[in-house]
């Protein structure tokens, strides 16, 4: 995996250059090739040289071991923190037919890319024979007077022009067509993929680390669009001049096309033990700069925990070390890439000067003109890099295949809960009964630990029902299991008599259930738009009313900006009391039947708990609430109480009836009346 992906930048590398010198095609043989920018960091490049044929081939050999070289330097940049590696998974399968789907849009615009792409590289092959021939026109014009010159060498002249001129239009023509196919088909795969993470089950999330989801979305759709361009246009392209040059080459020089095939393998094998020493390099290096920004992501992550144990020194100690450590295995990587550009470079000049020295004892021998030798040298140049491009493809198809597959995986996997569809039950005849009958329940991410066992429950409408228990008995799971984030092992919850299996979800975590848990998230907007969130559409006076409800409205009008304010990223410029009151005041816009509060208070200060619990209470006028509570202080009014201890229901009862029973419910009063005195 590491060894396929270390190539991807140096072949992107690689790419660019092949783009930019396929702009500048054949007749170009003699300019200097420009330098590329540096990705990330500046680093040796690969200067494509006037190389031959083999060296062409060589250069195309290593460029997997140059890629991993550039791809060390890209990691540094890539906004999904390399530092955090993904999990291994098992690789899927690619589907064309989801990739058919997504490409039949694009077909027309597809195919016209092609016959330009095609076009170019057929001009491509024309080109070095009218160099020579224009060469051979030079070379008599410098010995006959001006005007005969000008009358000899116009017309090529004119030709080349003309088809560079044709050329350059037909580059333009299919690069464009592409970006656009390319970047359309991206922008379907990402609202796809998008719309279908959204859409499946939590159970999913468990499974899947965020930073997995957002490679896919960003890194994987990337590389896809990435490969498919390059394989589209390279590809094409490529094998077209190849074969097109190769044959321009036998036409012009049997002989010294079989001397330049003897030095090939030679060039290869050097090339090809080279490239596997500086893969080797560079991936050690990536890992180091992995590991070094993995240091740092951490660090940085959590900053304030940092500043209150005055750890920056040490930190910043760590970080350093790893980055040291990182620069050395860079170093080394240059210094493996330089020796490779030096060794390269020496080893192709010598074959450009061979060829020279060779071709001109076939001039010599009148076998070869000068316009031949240097329809040679451009021929061979063009088959040099339409190689190189071949092999980089090679990989790029297996990398391009795998990313595709990746996203595709998730844009078609479909979630056991659907969003929609079921049915309702009309406002009117709500009465907001809920009921737990014999539920047992296991996460799906460990099937093999019972969760809750024979739980059953009953909530009656408007009554406030209590669980408590020891931390990992089961309660938030019971939460849970009602907004249907996870489906029952075995058992049945209802609704009002109704199994809430056959209810629409999106009606009833929508509409019915109000869901308040310990630390809840707001988005980085105002207080208005993440109250509105609770009810898309809902007037300003119906937000004012529902922040009222929560006891939010005073202390947001106080605010300089009122329901304007922005509340920071994760609601974070509110103070914790400000967010659940906010929070609150979001679940209780669409009016639910039933209130479910995990915790809603646990993570607040004596003061905020007042406040938030006197708002609690007055939202829960009138509904079914289901109070999940730590502190056994909040639930005393509940009209019952459960006790669930290791998934299963210990005790029920009033606050009263569990003290006088002298269970679980009194030994936990007892603990944390014990630890309360302790604090004080
Ligand atoms: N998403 C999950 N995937 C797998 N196991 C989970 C998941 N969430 C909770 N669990 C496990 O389920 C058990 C019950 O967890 P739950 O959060 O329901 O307990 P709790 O009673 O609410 O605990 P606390 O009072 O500490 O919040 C625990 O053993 C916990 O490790």
């Amino acid at each position: 995996m590491l060894l396929l992906s270390a190539g991807r930048a140096g072949c992107r590398l690689l790419a660019v250059r092949a783009a930019l010198s396929s702009c500048r095609n054949g007749g170009s043989a003699l300019r200097s090739a420009p330098r590329p920018a540096p990705l990330i960091a500046p680093r040796p490049a690969l200067r494509p040289a006037p190389l031959l044929v083999p060296a062409g081939l060589a250069l195309g050999c290593v460029g997997a071991a140059l890629g991993a070289a550039a791809r060390c330097q890209e990691s540094r940049g890539r906004s999904v923190p390399a530092a955090v590696p993904a999990a291994p998974l098992p690789e899927p399968e690619f589907q064309w037919a989801t990739f058919w789907a997504l490409l039949r849009p694009q077909l027309l615009a597809l195919s016209a890319a092609v016959v330009l792409a095609l076009g170019a590289a057929l001009l491509n092959v024309q080109i070095p024979v009218l160099l020579g021939q224009l060469v051979d026109v030079v070379a008599r014009g410098a010995r006959t007077h001006l005007e005969g010159y000008l009358h000899a060498a116009r017309p090529p002249a004119l030709r080349l022009l003309g088809l560079y001129s044709l050329q350059a239009l037909l580059t333009f023509g299919y690069i464009a067509l592409l970006s656009r196919v390319g970047e359309q088909v991206a922008a379907s795969m990402r609202k796809a993929l998008f719309v279908s993470l959204l859409r499946q089950d939590v159970a999913f999330f468990d499974a899947h680390r965020t930073g997995q989801l957002v490679a896919r979305l960003t890194a994987d759709v990337q590389e896809f669009k990435s490969s498919f361009k390059l394989i589209i246009s390279q590809g094409l392209r490529s094998s077209t001049q190849a074969a097109g040059c190769v044959l321009s080459l036998y036409l012009l020089s049997p002989r010294l096309t079989a001397l330049l095939l003897l030095v090939l393998p030679v060039l290869v094998s050097a090339g090809t033990a080279l490239g596997s020493v500086l893969r080797a390099l560079s991936r050690q290096a990536q890992e180091q700069v992995a590991k070094a920004t993995g240091v740092a992501d951490e660090v940085l992550g959590n900053v304030r925990t940092v500043r209150a144990f005055a750890m920056e020194e040490q930190q910043a100690g760590l970080y350093c070390a790893e980055a040291e450590r990182s620069s050395g295995m860079s170093q080394r990587l240059g210094l493996g890439i330089a020796a490779f550009q030096g060794l390269s470079n020496l080893a192709l000049n010598g074959i450009v000067l061979g060829t020279i020295f060779v071709g001109g004892s076939l001039m010599a021998g009148d076998q070869l003109s000068p316009g031949d030798l240097m329809s040679f040298l451009v021929a061979s140049q063009t088959v040099q890099r339409s190689l190189a491009n071949i092999s980089i493809l090679f990989g790029q198809v297996v990398r391009g295949l795998s990313a595709g597959a990746r996203v595709f995986e998730f844009m078609t996997l479909e979630p056991q809960v659907p969003l929609r569809g079921g049915d309702t039950i009309p406002s009117h005849s709500l009465l907001g009964q809920v009921a737990f009958k014999h539920v047992s329940f296991s996460y799906p991410t460990r099937p093999g630990h019972p969760v809750l066992q024979d739980f059953s429950l009953t909530l009656p409408p408007g009554e406030t029902v209590a669980i408590v228990g020891p931390s990992g008995g089961g309660k938030s799971t019971v939460a849970a299991l009602l907004e249907r984030f996870y489906e029952p092992t075995r058992g049945t919850i209802t609704l009002d008599g109704r199994d809430i299996a056959s209810l629409d979800p999106s009606w009833l975590r929508g509409r019915v259930i109000g869901f308040i848990s310990q630390e809840p998230v707001l988005f980085g907007t105002t207080i208005m738009e993440n109250i509105r969130f609770g009810k898309p559409g809902a007037s300003d006076e119906e937000v004012f009313a529902a922040a009222r409800l929560a006891d939010a409205d005073a202390f947001i009008r106080a605010f300089p900006d009122g329901y304007g304010t922005v509340v920071g990223e994760r609601g974070a410029a509110l103070s914790g009391g400000q967010r659940q009151r906010v929070a609150l005041a979001r679940a209780l816009l669409k009016a639910p039947a039933v209130l479910v509060l995990d915790e809603a208070t646990s993570a607040l200060d004596a003061e905020a708990e007042r406040a938030v619990q006197a708002a609690l209470e007055r939202a829960a006028r009138g509904r079914t609430v289901l109070l999940i509570a730590h502190r056994l202080s909040t639930v005393r009014g509940a009209n019952r109480i459960v006790v669930l201890a290791g998934g299963r229901v210990a005790e029920v009862g009033t606050h009263e009836e569990l003290l006088r029973r002298g269970g679980l419910y009194a030994q936990l009063m007892r603990q944390q009346a014990a630890e309360q005195r302790g604090t004080e």
